[in-house]
C-alpha cells in the first residue's frame, strides 16, 4: 500500500501548502475543503501569540497539522528559539526549519539547519528541514533526526520550477527518510515532475497564492501531485534515443 507516514501521522494528501501571500487569507478554508490539503506551513512571526488580533491561524481549518517555520531565523539558535515558542504558543511538535542569512536569494544555510534539526529532533519535535539540495546534508539531516528534508527546486518565491532536478534525484534515491519538494514549483506540471521521479510531496505556496484564481490553482496542484505519485508507482517506460515503432511497419505489401 502507498503511505506517506510522517511524525507517526498518515497523510492522504502529498501536497502541502504555504499560508503567506494569499490576497484573502480565508480562501485557505476553502482550499483544503476541496483538495483535502492536511498540512499548511505558517510562519510563526505572522503568529499572533496572545491569540488576538489579525491571527493568520484563524483561517487554517482545526483539521490540519499546523507546520509552524522558522521563517526570519539567520541562525541555528535562533530557529530554535522560535520553534520552542510555537510548541510553547500551543502550535505543536512539528517544525519547518528555515535558517537563511542570504537576503537575495533566500537560500537556506544547510550547516545551520543541521544544528538546529539536531536539538529540535532530541527535544521530540517533528522537524522538516527546508535545504539546499546537497546529499551529504540530506545524509546528516537524517543522522540528526529529521522527519523529511525539503530541498529547494528554485529560490522561494520565483516559481521558476524544478531547477534542482538532477539533484533532488540522488536525494530521493539517497535518502531513507520522505523527499517533499518545497519553494520555487511554479506549475502544476513542475510539481507533478518532481513527483513522478519518487518525491513525497511537494510543498507550494507562491504558486497558488498569486495565482489569478488561487482555488482553482490549488486544485490543479492537488491533482498533478497525485497524477505524478500514480505515474511514479506505475513505473515509467524505459526512454530511448530513436524511435521504436508502437505498430509493425512491414508485411503489409508482401503476398
Ligand atoms: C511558506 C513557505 O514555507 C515558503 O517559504 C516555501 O518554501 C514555499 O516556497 P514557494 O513560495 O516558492 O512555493
Amino acid at each position: 500500500m502507498d503511505r506517506l507516514v510522517i511524525g507517526g501521522r498518515e497523510l492522504k494528501s502529498r501536497l502541502f501548502i504555504g499560508s503567506g501571500k494569499f490576497a484573502d487569507e480565508s480562501i485557505i478554508g476553502d482550499i483544503v475543503a476541496q483538495t483535502g490539503v492536511e498540512i499548511v506551513t505558517v510562519a510563526l512571526r505572522r503568529v499572533s501569540l496572545s491569540g488576538d488580533g489579525d491571527n493568520i491561524l484563524r483561517c487554517i481549518p482545526k483539521e490540519c497539522v499546523l507546520l509552524p517555520n522558522t521563517s526570519g531565523a539567520r541562525t541555528a539558535e535562533e530557529a530554535i528559539r522560535i520553534a520552542r515558542l510555537a510548541r510553547a504558543a500551543g502550535c505543536g511538535d512539528w517544525v519547518k526549519i528555515e535558517v537563511i542569512s542570504d537576503n537575495k536569494y533566500l537560500l537556506p544555510d544547510n550547516n545551520e539547519t543541521i544544528k538546529a534539526t539536531r536539538v529540535l529532533a532530541e527535544e521530540g519535535f517533528v522537524v522538516l528541514p527546508y535545504m539546499h539540495p546537497d546529499l551529504y546534508a540530506a545524509k546528516e539531516l537524517e543522522r540528526a533526526g529529521a522527519a523529511a528534508v525539503m530541498p529547494l527546486g528554485a529560490p522561494i518565491g520565483t516559481n521558476r520550477g524544478l531547477k534542482t532536478k538532477e539533484i533532488v534525484r540522488i536525494l530521493i534515491e539517497e535518502c531513507r527518510v520522505p523527499v517533499i519538494v518545497d519553494a520555487g514549483i511554479g506549475k502544476p506540471s513542475e510539481a507533478a515532475e518532481a513527483m513522478e521521479m519518487g518525491a513525497a510531496a511537494c510543498l507550494v505556496n507562491t504558486a497558488i497564492a498569486t495565482a489569478g484564481n488561487p482555488l482553482v490553482m490549488a486544485r490543479a496542484f492537488s491533482q498533478a501531485v497525485e497524477a505524478g505519485r500514480l505515474a511514479y508507482l506505475a513505473q515509467p517506460g524505459e526512454t530511448t534515443e530513436y524511435a521504436r515503432a508502437s505498430s509493425p511497419l512491414t508485411g503489409f505489401l508482401r503476398s
